[in-house]
Order: C-alpha cells, then sequence, then structure tokens
C-alpha cells in the first residue's frame, strides 16, 4: 500500500463544504424530554439555494428557530460567515454578544448562538420569514418594506430628532431606502400595490411581500419557512424565479418546503431530516433517489415497501419519475391504476399514508400543495414531554 498522500480535487468538493456561509455544528434542541433536534451538522453553501426538507414533525422550523435566535440551542454551535472561505481566520477578541471579527472588520465570522435575534438580524446578516405571514397588515406594502430599514434609518438620524429636522445624512439615507423598497417591489410584482394596505393583498403577494421584505435587510443569508405553502402551480413558478433572481443578488438561501416541485427544481443543496437527525445531505439527484429519504419522506416504515407497486407510483407522483430510478423496474401495466386526484386513498398501503397539509394560512389550499406533507405520530424518544420549554 502506497503512504502517499492525494489532495482532493477542489472541482469535487461541494460548494457547501469548500465556501460555507452557515456552519451548524452538533446542534441539539430539547423541549423537556422530547429531542426536537438531535446531533445535527450541516453547511450551507454562499450563493448557494438549500432546502432543509423532511416530514411534519421532523425538526425543520426548529433548526431555524435556533438560526435565528428565537431558540438558543440546547448545544451546538452556528457560525454565519460573511467572508468567503472555511478556513477564514478568527480573531481572539470575543465580545459578550458572541461577535467575533477579523482584523480587517470584512470577513466576520458570527457564532449565533450567542447572539440575540435582533442581533442576528441587523448584524450577521440573517433573514427570516415564518410559516404564518408576520406582515404589519395595516401598514401599506411600501411603509412594511420601509419598516425593515428603520435600523439604517434610525443610524442616519444620529439617533436624535435629525430626522425631523431633515439632516443631510437622513435625507439620503431616507432615498436610498425608498429606492431599495421600489427595487424589491419591481422584483416581486407589487409595484401596483404600493399603496395599498398589507392585509389587503391576496395570499400568494404577501408571502412575496414577505420576501421583499425580508430581502430590504440585505441579508447574507434569507431563511424561508414553506414559502410555497398554498400558492397555485403559476405563483409556484414565479417564487422559483424570485429565489433564483435573489440567489443571482449573492444572498443565499436556505428553505423549507413541502413543495418537491420548487425544492428538486431549484436547490442546488438539500438536507433532510427525520426526527430529528440528518438522513441525507447532497444534491438533487442524490437525495430523490435515496431509498431513505424515499422511506421517510413518504411515511412507508421500512425500505421494502418500496417494492409494492401502489407505494412506487406514489413516490413518482409525490417525488417526480428520478425517485424511482435506482429502484428495481416494475412493468407499468403490473402497477394499480392510480386517481391522480385522490394518491393517498389510491395507494391505500403505505403504512404512514399521506395527510392533508396542516392549515398554516388558513387560507383554501390547492390539490398541489395538499399532498406533499407526510404524516406520523413521532417515534417516543426517551421521555416525551412538551411542555414547550425549552432545556
Ligand atoms: N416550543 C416547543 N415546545 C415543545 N415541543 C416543540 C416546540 N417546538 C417544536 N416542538 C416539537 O419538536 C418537534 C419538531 O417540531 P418542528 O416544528 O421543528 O418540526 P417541523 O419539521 O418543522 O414540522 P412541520 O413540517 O410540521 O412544520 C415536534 O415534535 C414538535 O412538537
Amino acid at each position: 500500500m502506497s503512504d502517499t498522500l492525494v489532495a482532493p480535487n477542489p472541482a469535487t468538493i461541494p460548494n457547501w463544504e469548500a465556501d460555507p456561509v452557515l456552519t451548524v455544528e452538533h446542534l441539539t434542541m430539547r423541549f423537556g424530554g422530547l429531542v426536537a433536534v438531535g446531533d445535527l451538522s450541516f453547511s450551507v453553501g454562499r450563493g448557494d439555494i438549500t432546502a432543509l426538507i423532511g416530514p411534519n414533525g421532523a425538526g425543520k422550523t426548529t433548526v431555524f428557530n435556533c438560526v435565528t435566535g428565537f431558540y438558543k440551542p440546547t448545544e451546538g454551535r452556528i457560525a454565519m460567515r460573511h467572508g468567503p472561505g472555511k478556513q477564514a481566520e478568527l480573531v481572539e477578541e470575543v465580545t459578550a454578544s458572541g461577535l467575533r471579527w477579523k482584523k480587517d472588520g470584512e470577513q466576520g465570522v458570527f457564532l449565533l448562538e450567542r447572539m440575540a435575534d435582533h442581533e442576528i438580524s441587523a448584524r450577521a446578516g440573517v433573514a427570516r420569514t415564518f410559516q404564518n405571514i408576520r406582515l404589519f397588515s395595516g401598514m401599506t406594502v411600501l411603509e412594511n418594506l420601509l419598516v425593515a430599514q428603520h435600523n439604517r434609518l434610525v443610524v442616519a438620524s444620529g439617533f436624535s430628532i435629525g430626522g425631523i429636522l431633515g439632516l443631510p445624512n437622513y435625507r439620503k439615507a431616507e432615498s436610498e431606502a425608498v429606492d431599495k423598497a421600489v427595487h424589491w417591489l419591481k422584483q416581486t410584482n407589487l409595484m401596483d400595490r404600493a399603496d395599498d394596505p398589507a392585509g389587503d393583498l391576496p395570499y400568494g403577494a404577501q408571502r412575496r411581500l414577505e420576501i421583499a421584505r425580508a430581502m430590504c435587510t440585505d441579508p447574507y443569508l434569507l431563511c424561508l419557512d414553506e414559502p410555497a405553502a398554498g400558492l397555485n402551480p403559476r405563483e409556484s413558478k414565479e417564487l422559483n424565479e424570485l429565489l433564483q433572481y435573489i440567489r443571482g443578488q449573492g444572498t443565499s438561501v436556505l428553505l423549507i418546503e413541502h413543495d418537491m416541485g420548487v425544492v428538486m427544481e431549484i436547490s442546488d443543496h438539500i438536507i433532510v431530516l427525520d426526527y430529528g437527525v440528518k438522513i441525507a445531505d447532497g444534491d438533487a439527484t442524490s437525495v430523490r433517489t435515496d431509498p431513505k429519504v424515499i422511506a421517510a419522506y413518504l411515511g412507508v416504515e421500512d425500505e421494502e415497501d418500496l417494492d409494492v407497486p401502489e407505494v412506487r407510483e406514489h413516490v413518482i407522483e409525490t417525488i417526480g419519475e428520478a425517485a424511482i430510478a435506482d429502484l428495481a423496474p416494475q412493468p407499468m401495466a403490473e402497477r394499480a391504476p392510480v386517481t391522480s386526484a385522490e394518491p393517498a386513498q389510491a395507494v391505500g398501503k403505505p403504512k404512514r399514508a399521506p395527510r392533508a397539509r396542516k392549515a398554516a394560512t388558513g387560507k383554501t389550499e390547492t390539490a398541489k400543495t395538499a399532498a406533499p406533507k407526510t404524516p406520523r405520530t413521532r417515534k417516543p424518544r426517551g421521555t416525551s414531554s412538551s411542555d414547550g420549554g425549552a432545556t
């Protein structure tokens, strides 16, 4: 055996390893005795669209809440890197807020688990949207986008009544804020609704406004919790285009999404969770053909179930043709007929049959969005408790 070490070919190193903007290491979040996320590690590549997927209760939103400071993780480290390169040098100074800066002040590395949520958004550059839309519904669409830039305007006013007095710095900052708002109104096709109350917009437009508002904070990382929920096919397509535009502008995107059409079409990188544990991590092709993912995502108890024609049919309907590629071929003629309108009833076989998407929005949901979520009862792990308190 040769002792020669072979250097890895940089071309084969995925972007999320070569240049991560976010690194999550050994993240654990417990609620009483329930381990919602257990020893989870993953990276988000700079300039990538990364999807975090998995069945209901897999721990996706908990991960988002830890990254964005809504929860303090029980264990683990979450680092945001503004500068490129995994080896970004850390300086020794660690402030009380967990902020670390490189000496040149350019390549900041932020330890998010030590920072307050408002600092994570204002300093570390992480913006997010929620499963349930949280706009200022009584304010106009434009005002929602200006409020998002409030921090910068306050700084420009000199933390005084400079804004009212019309200090030149403030006027300049105000004009830039309006320019930025108009830019994102155009990108989200909301220009003609700029003066309408946000609460009067149709559901899909409100979702776009939430994204526009997050983008007005100039984030390095945009975290989207189910952005396609409740959208019709045309709106889903527009969302795909918007997210690709955002990626093109240099903002990295981390999204939780159950709409496999959106996930598979635009994601550079997919991480799959099941019961709080990572079961797959790779590009769309490797993830969609991974039997563990198919088994978990479709709610079947074991991979042998995938040999059942009806289950295979359901795989195709839910994740797409490519998902079946690595599995043993089944002649089409032997497959039981499945009504596309009611895949869950037609399949019958999955031991954990798909359930209707939960009503996150209170809006009527389309057949397209109703199918993919996968139901199940969480397996007991340790002493189960749901006291709602993070430990
Ligand atoms: N504040 C909390 N208190 C107690 N348990 C919680 C809390 N938040 C989440 N959990 C539990 O943690 C587990 C993971 O929930 P989480 O919402 O992160 O899953 P998810 O993958 O986002 O699910 P979904 O796709 O349905 O949104 C669930 O069992 C949930 O009940």
